[in-house]
């Protein structure tokens, strides 16, 4: 078995370009026609009007910057990172690292949110585990929402075929709150960037959180409005996400690659630390039950376009996602050969 690991190209380019925009408040057809283009071309779009208020918003968005203002040893009362929990700096189990510090929760227990936040939130713990449950219940709803239109944008009859998936009871979400650190003023190359810009040596360039694909079925990602996110083209090319604090960036992972049979992409990502702000991102990665078998909808296997994956559990694969570094590329694992004669 060979694993691709995707080295870093030794010159990058940052290009230009905006993300699809995707508006709730459109035709439902169109909105679904959109979303399916835009998850087969980017793997990533942007939600507006998604309905999720600013209230919601704005509580969650101050216990973030209330936890990742304490001090260190306060933070680590949350539990070190495994999975959940407070982390800085290393991420996962094997070697990886970046300009980062996070919280990371599990999201279908809302007794098990309540005991955390009793050492996440000593002051006010009901005020911190409300915030929270509020503001996953609400971006659920639109991450439902998404996974149906996607189904019936690729004309697949059973609608709810990838949105059953996360409101299973359960299903194994989870919450990350991501605190990017602002650059100190010795890290500032001053000169302003001109695209396309040519990433070397020179210009120093601060990961906050390396190039990786994210291995569930669907991220909703709500950002202040400090800038970072990065998705990749590919051959070294970057495309930076502009920040909008009132949209919502979706992006689709790599169990929603496998259940379109590629037609839809987890595509690379990353973060950056390179702002003179602290950027917060809260990412909610819908994920499906540990038993939940993986397959691909029939009515999107064709001649044309045979099976590319084998079926494989949820469980499966999040073992083997926690067993590789951050950019190792997981979903090639679990390729069908071309002679392979069970075709499941
Ligand atoms: C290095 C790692 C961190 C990660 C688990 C992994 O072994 C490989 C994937 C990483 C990732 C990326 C998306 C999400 O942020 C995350 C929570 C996930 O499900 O996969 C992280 C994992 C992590 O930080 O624990
Ligand atoms: O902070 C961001 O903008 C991206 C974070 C991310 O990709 C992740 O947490 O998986
Ligand atoms: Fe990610």
């Amino acid at each position: 078995m060979v694993l691709a690991s995707r080295a870093p190209s030794s010159t990058e380019k940052i290009r230009d370009m905006e993300l699809p925009i995707i508006n709730f408040l459109d035709k439902r057809s169109d909105v679904s026609k959109l979303i399916v283009k835009a998850s087969e071309d980017f793997g990533f779009f942007k939600v507006i009007n998604h309905g999720v208020s600013e209230d919601i918003i704005r509580n969650m968005e101050v216990e973030c910057f209330e936890f990742f203002g304490k001090t260190v040893p306060e933070k680590q009362r949350a539990g070190l990172a495994n999975p959940y929990g407070y982390g800085s700096k290393n991420i996962g189990f094997n070697g990886d690292s970046g300009e980062v510090e996070y919280l990371i929760m599990d999201t279908n227990n809302p007794l098990s949110i309540f005991q955390r936040s009793q050492t996440i939130a000593s002051a006010d713990p009901t005020r911190f585990s409300c915030a929270v449950n509020v503001y996953m219940e609400a971006i659920r709803k639109v991450a439902c929402e998404v996974l149906e239109m996607m189904a019936e944008g690729l004309g697949v009859p059973d609608t709810s075929v990838f949105s059953s998936l996360i409101t299973d009871l359960d299903n194994d979400s989870l919450l990350r709150l991501n605190h990017y650190p602002p650059l100190l003023p010795n890290h500032d190359t001053s000169s302003a960037p001109s695209f396309p810009l040519q990433i070397n040596a020179t210009n120093s360039k601060r990961i906050g959180f390396g190039e990786h694909t994210d291995p569930q079925i669907l991220t909703v990602l709500r950002s202040n409005g400090v800038a970072g996110l990065q998705i990749s083209l590919g051959d070294g090319v970057w495309v930076p996400i502009s920040p909008d604090p009132t949209a919502l960036c979706v992006n689709v992972g790599d169990v929603l690659q496998a259940m379109t049979n590629g037609r839809f992409v987890s595509v690379i990502h990353r973060a950056m630390a390179n702002s003179k702000q602290a950027r917060m991102s809260m990412a909610y990665f819908c994920a499906p039950p540990f038993h939940a078998n993986i397959t691909c909808p029939k009515e999107l296997v064709t001649l044309e376009r045979p099976n590319i994956y084998r079926a494989f559990t949820w469980a499966e694969y999040k073992k083997v996602v926690y067993s590789l570094r951050l950019g190792d590329s997981r979903l090639e694992l679990f390729k069908l050969q071309s002679d392979d004669e069970t075709r499941d």
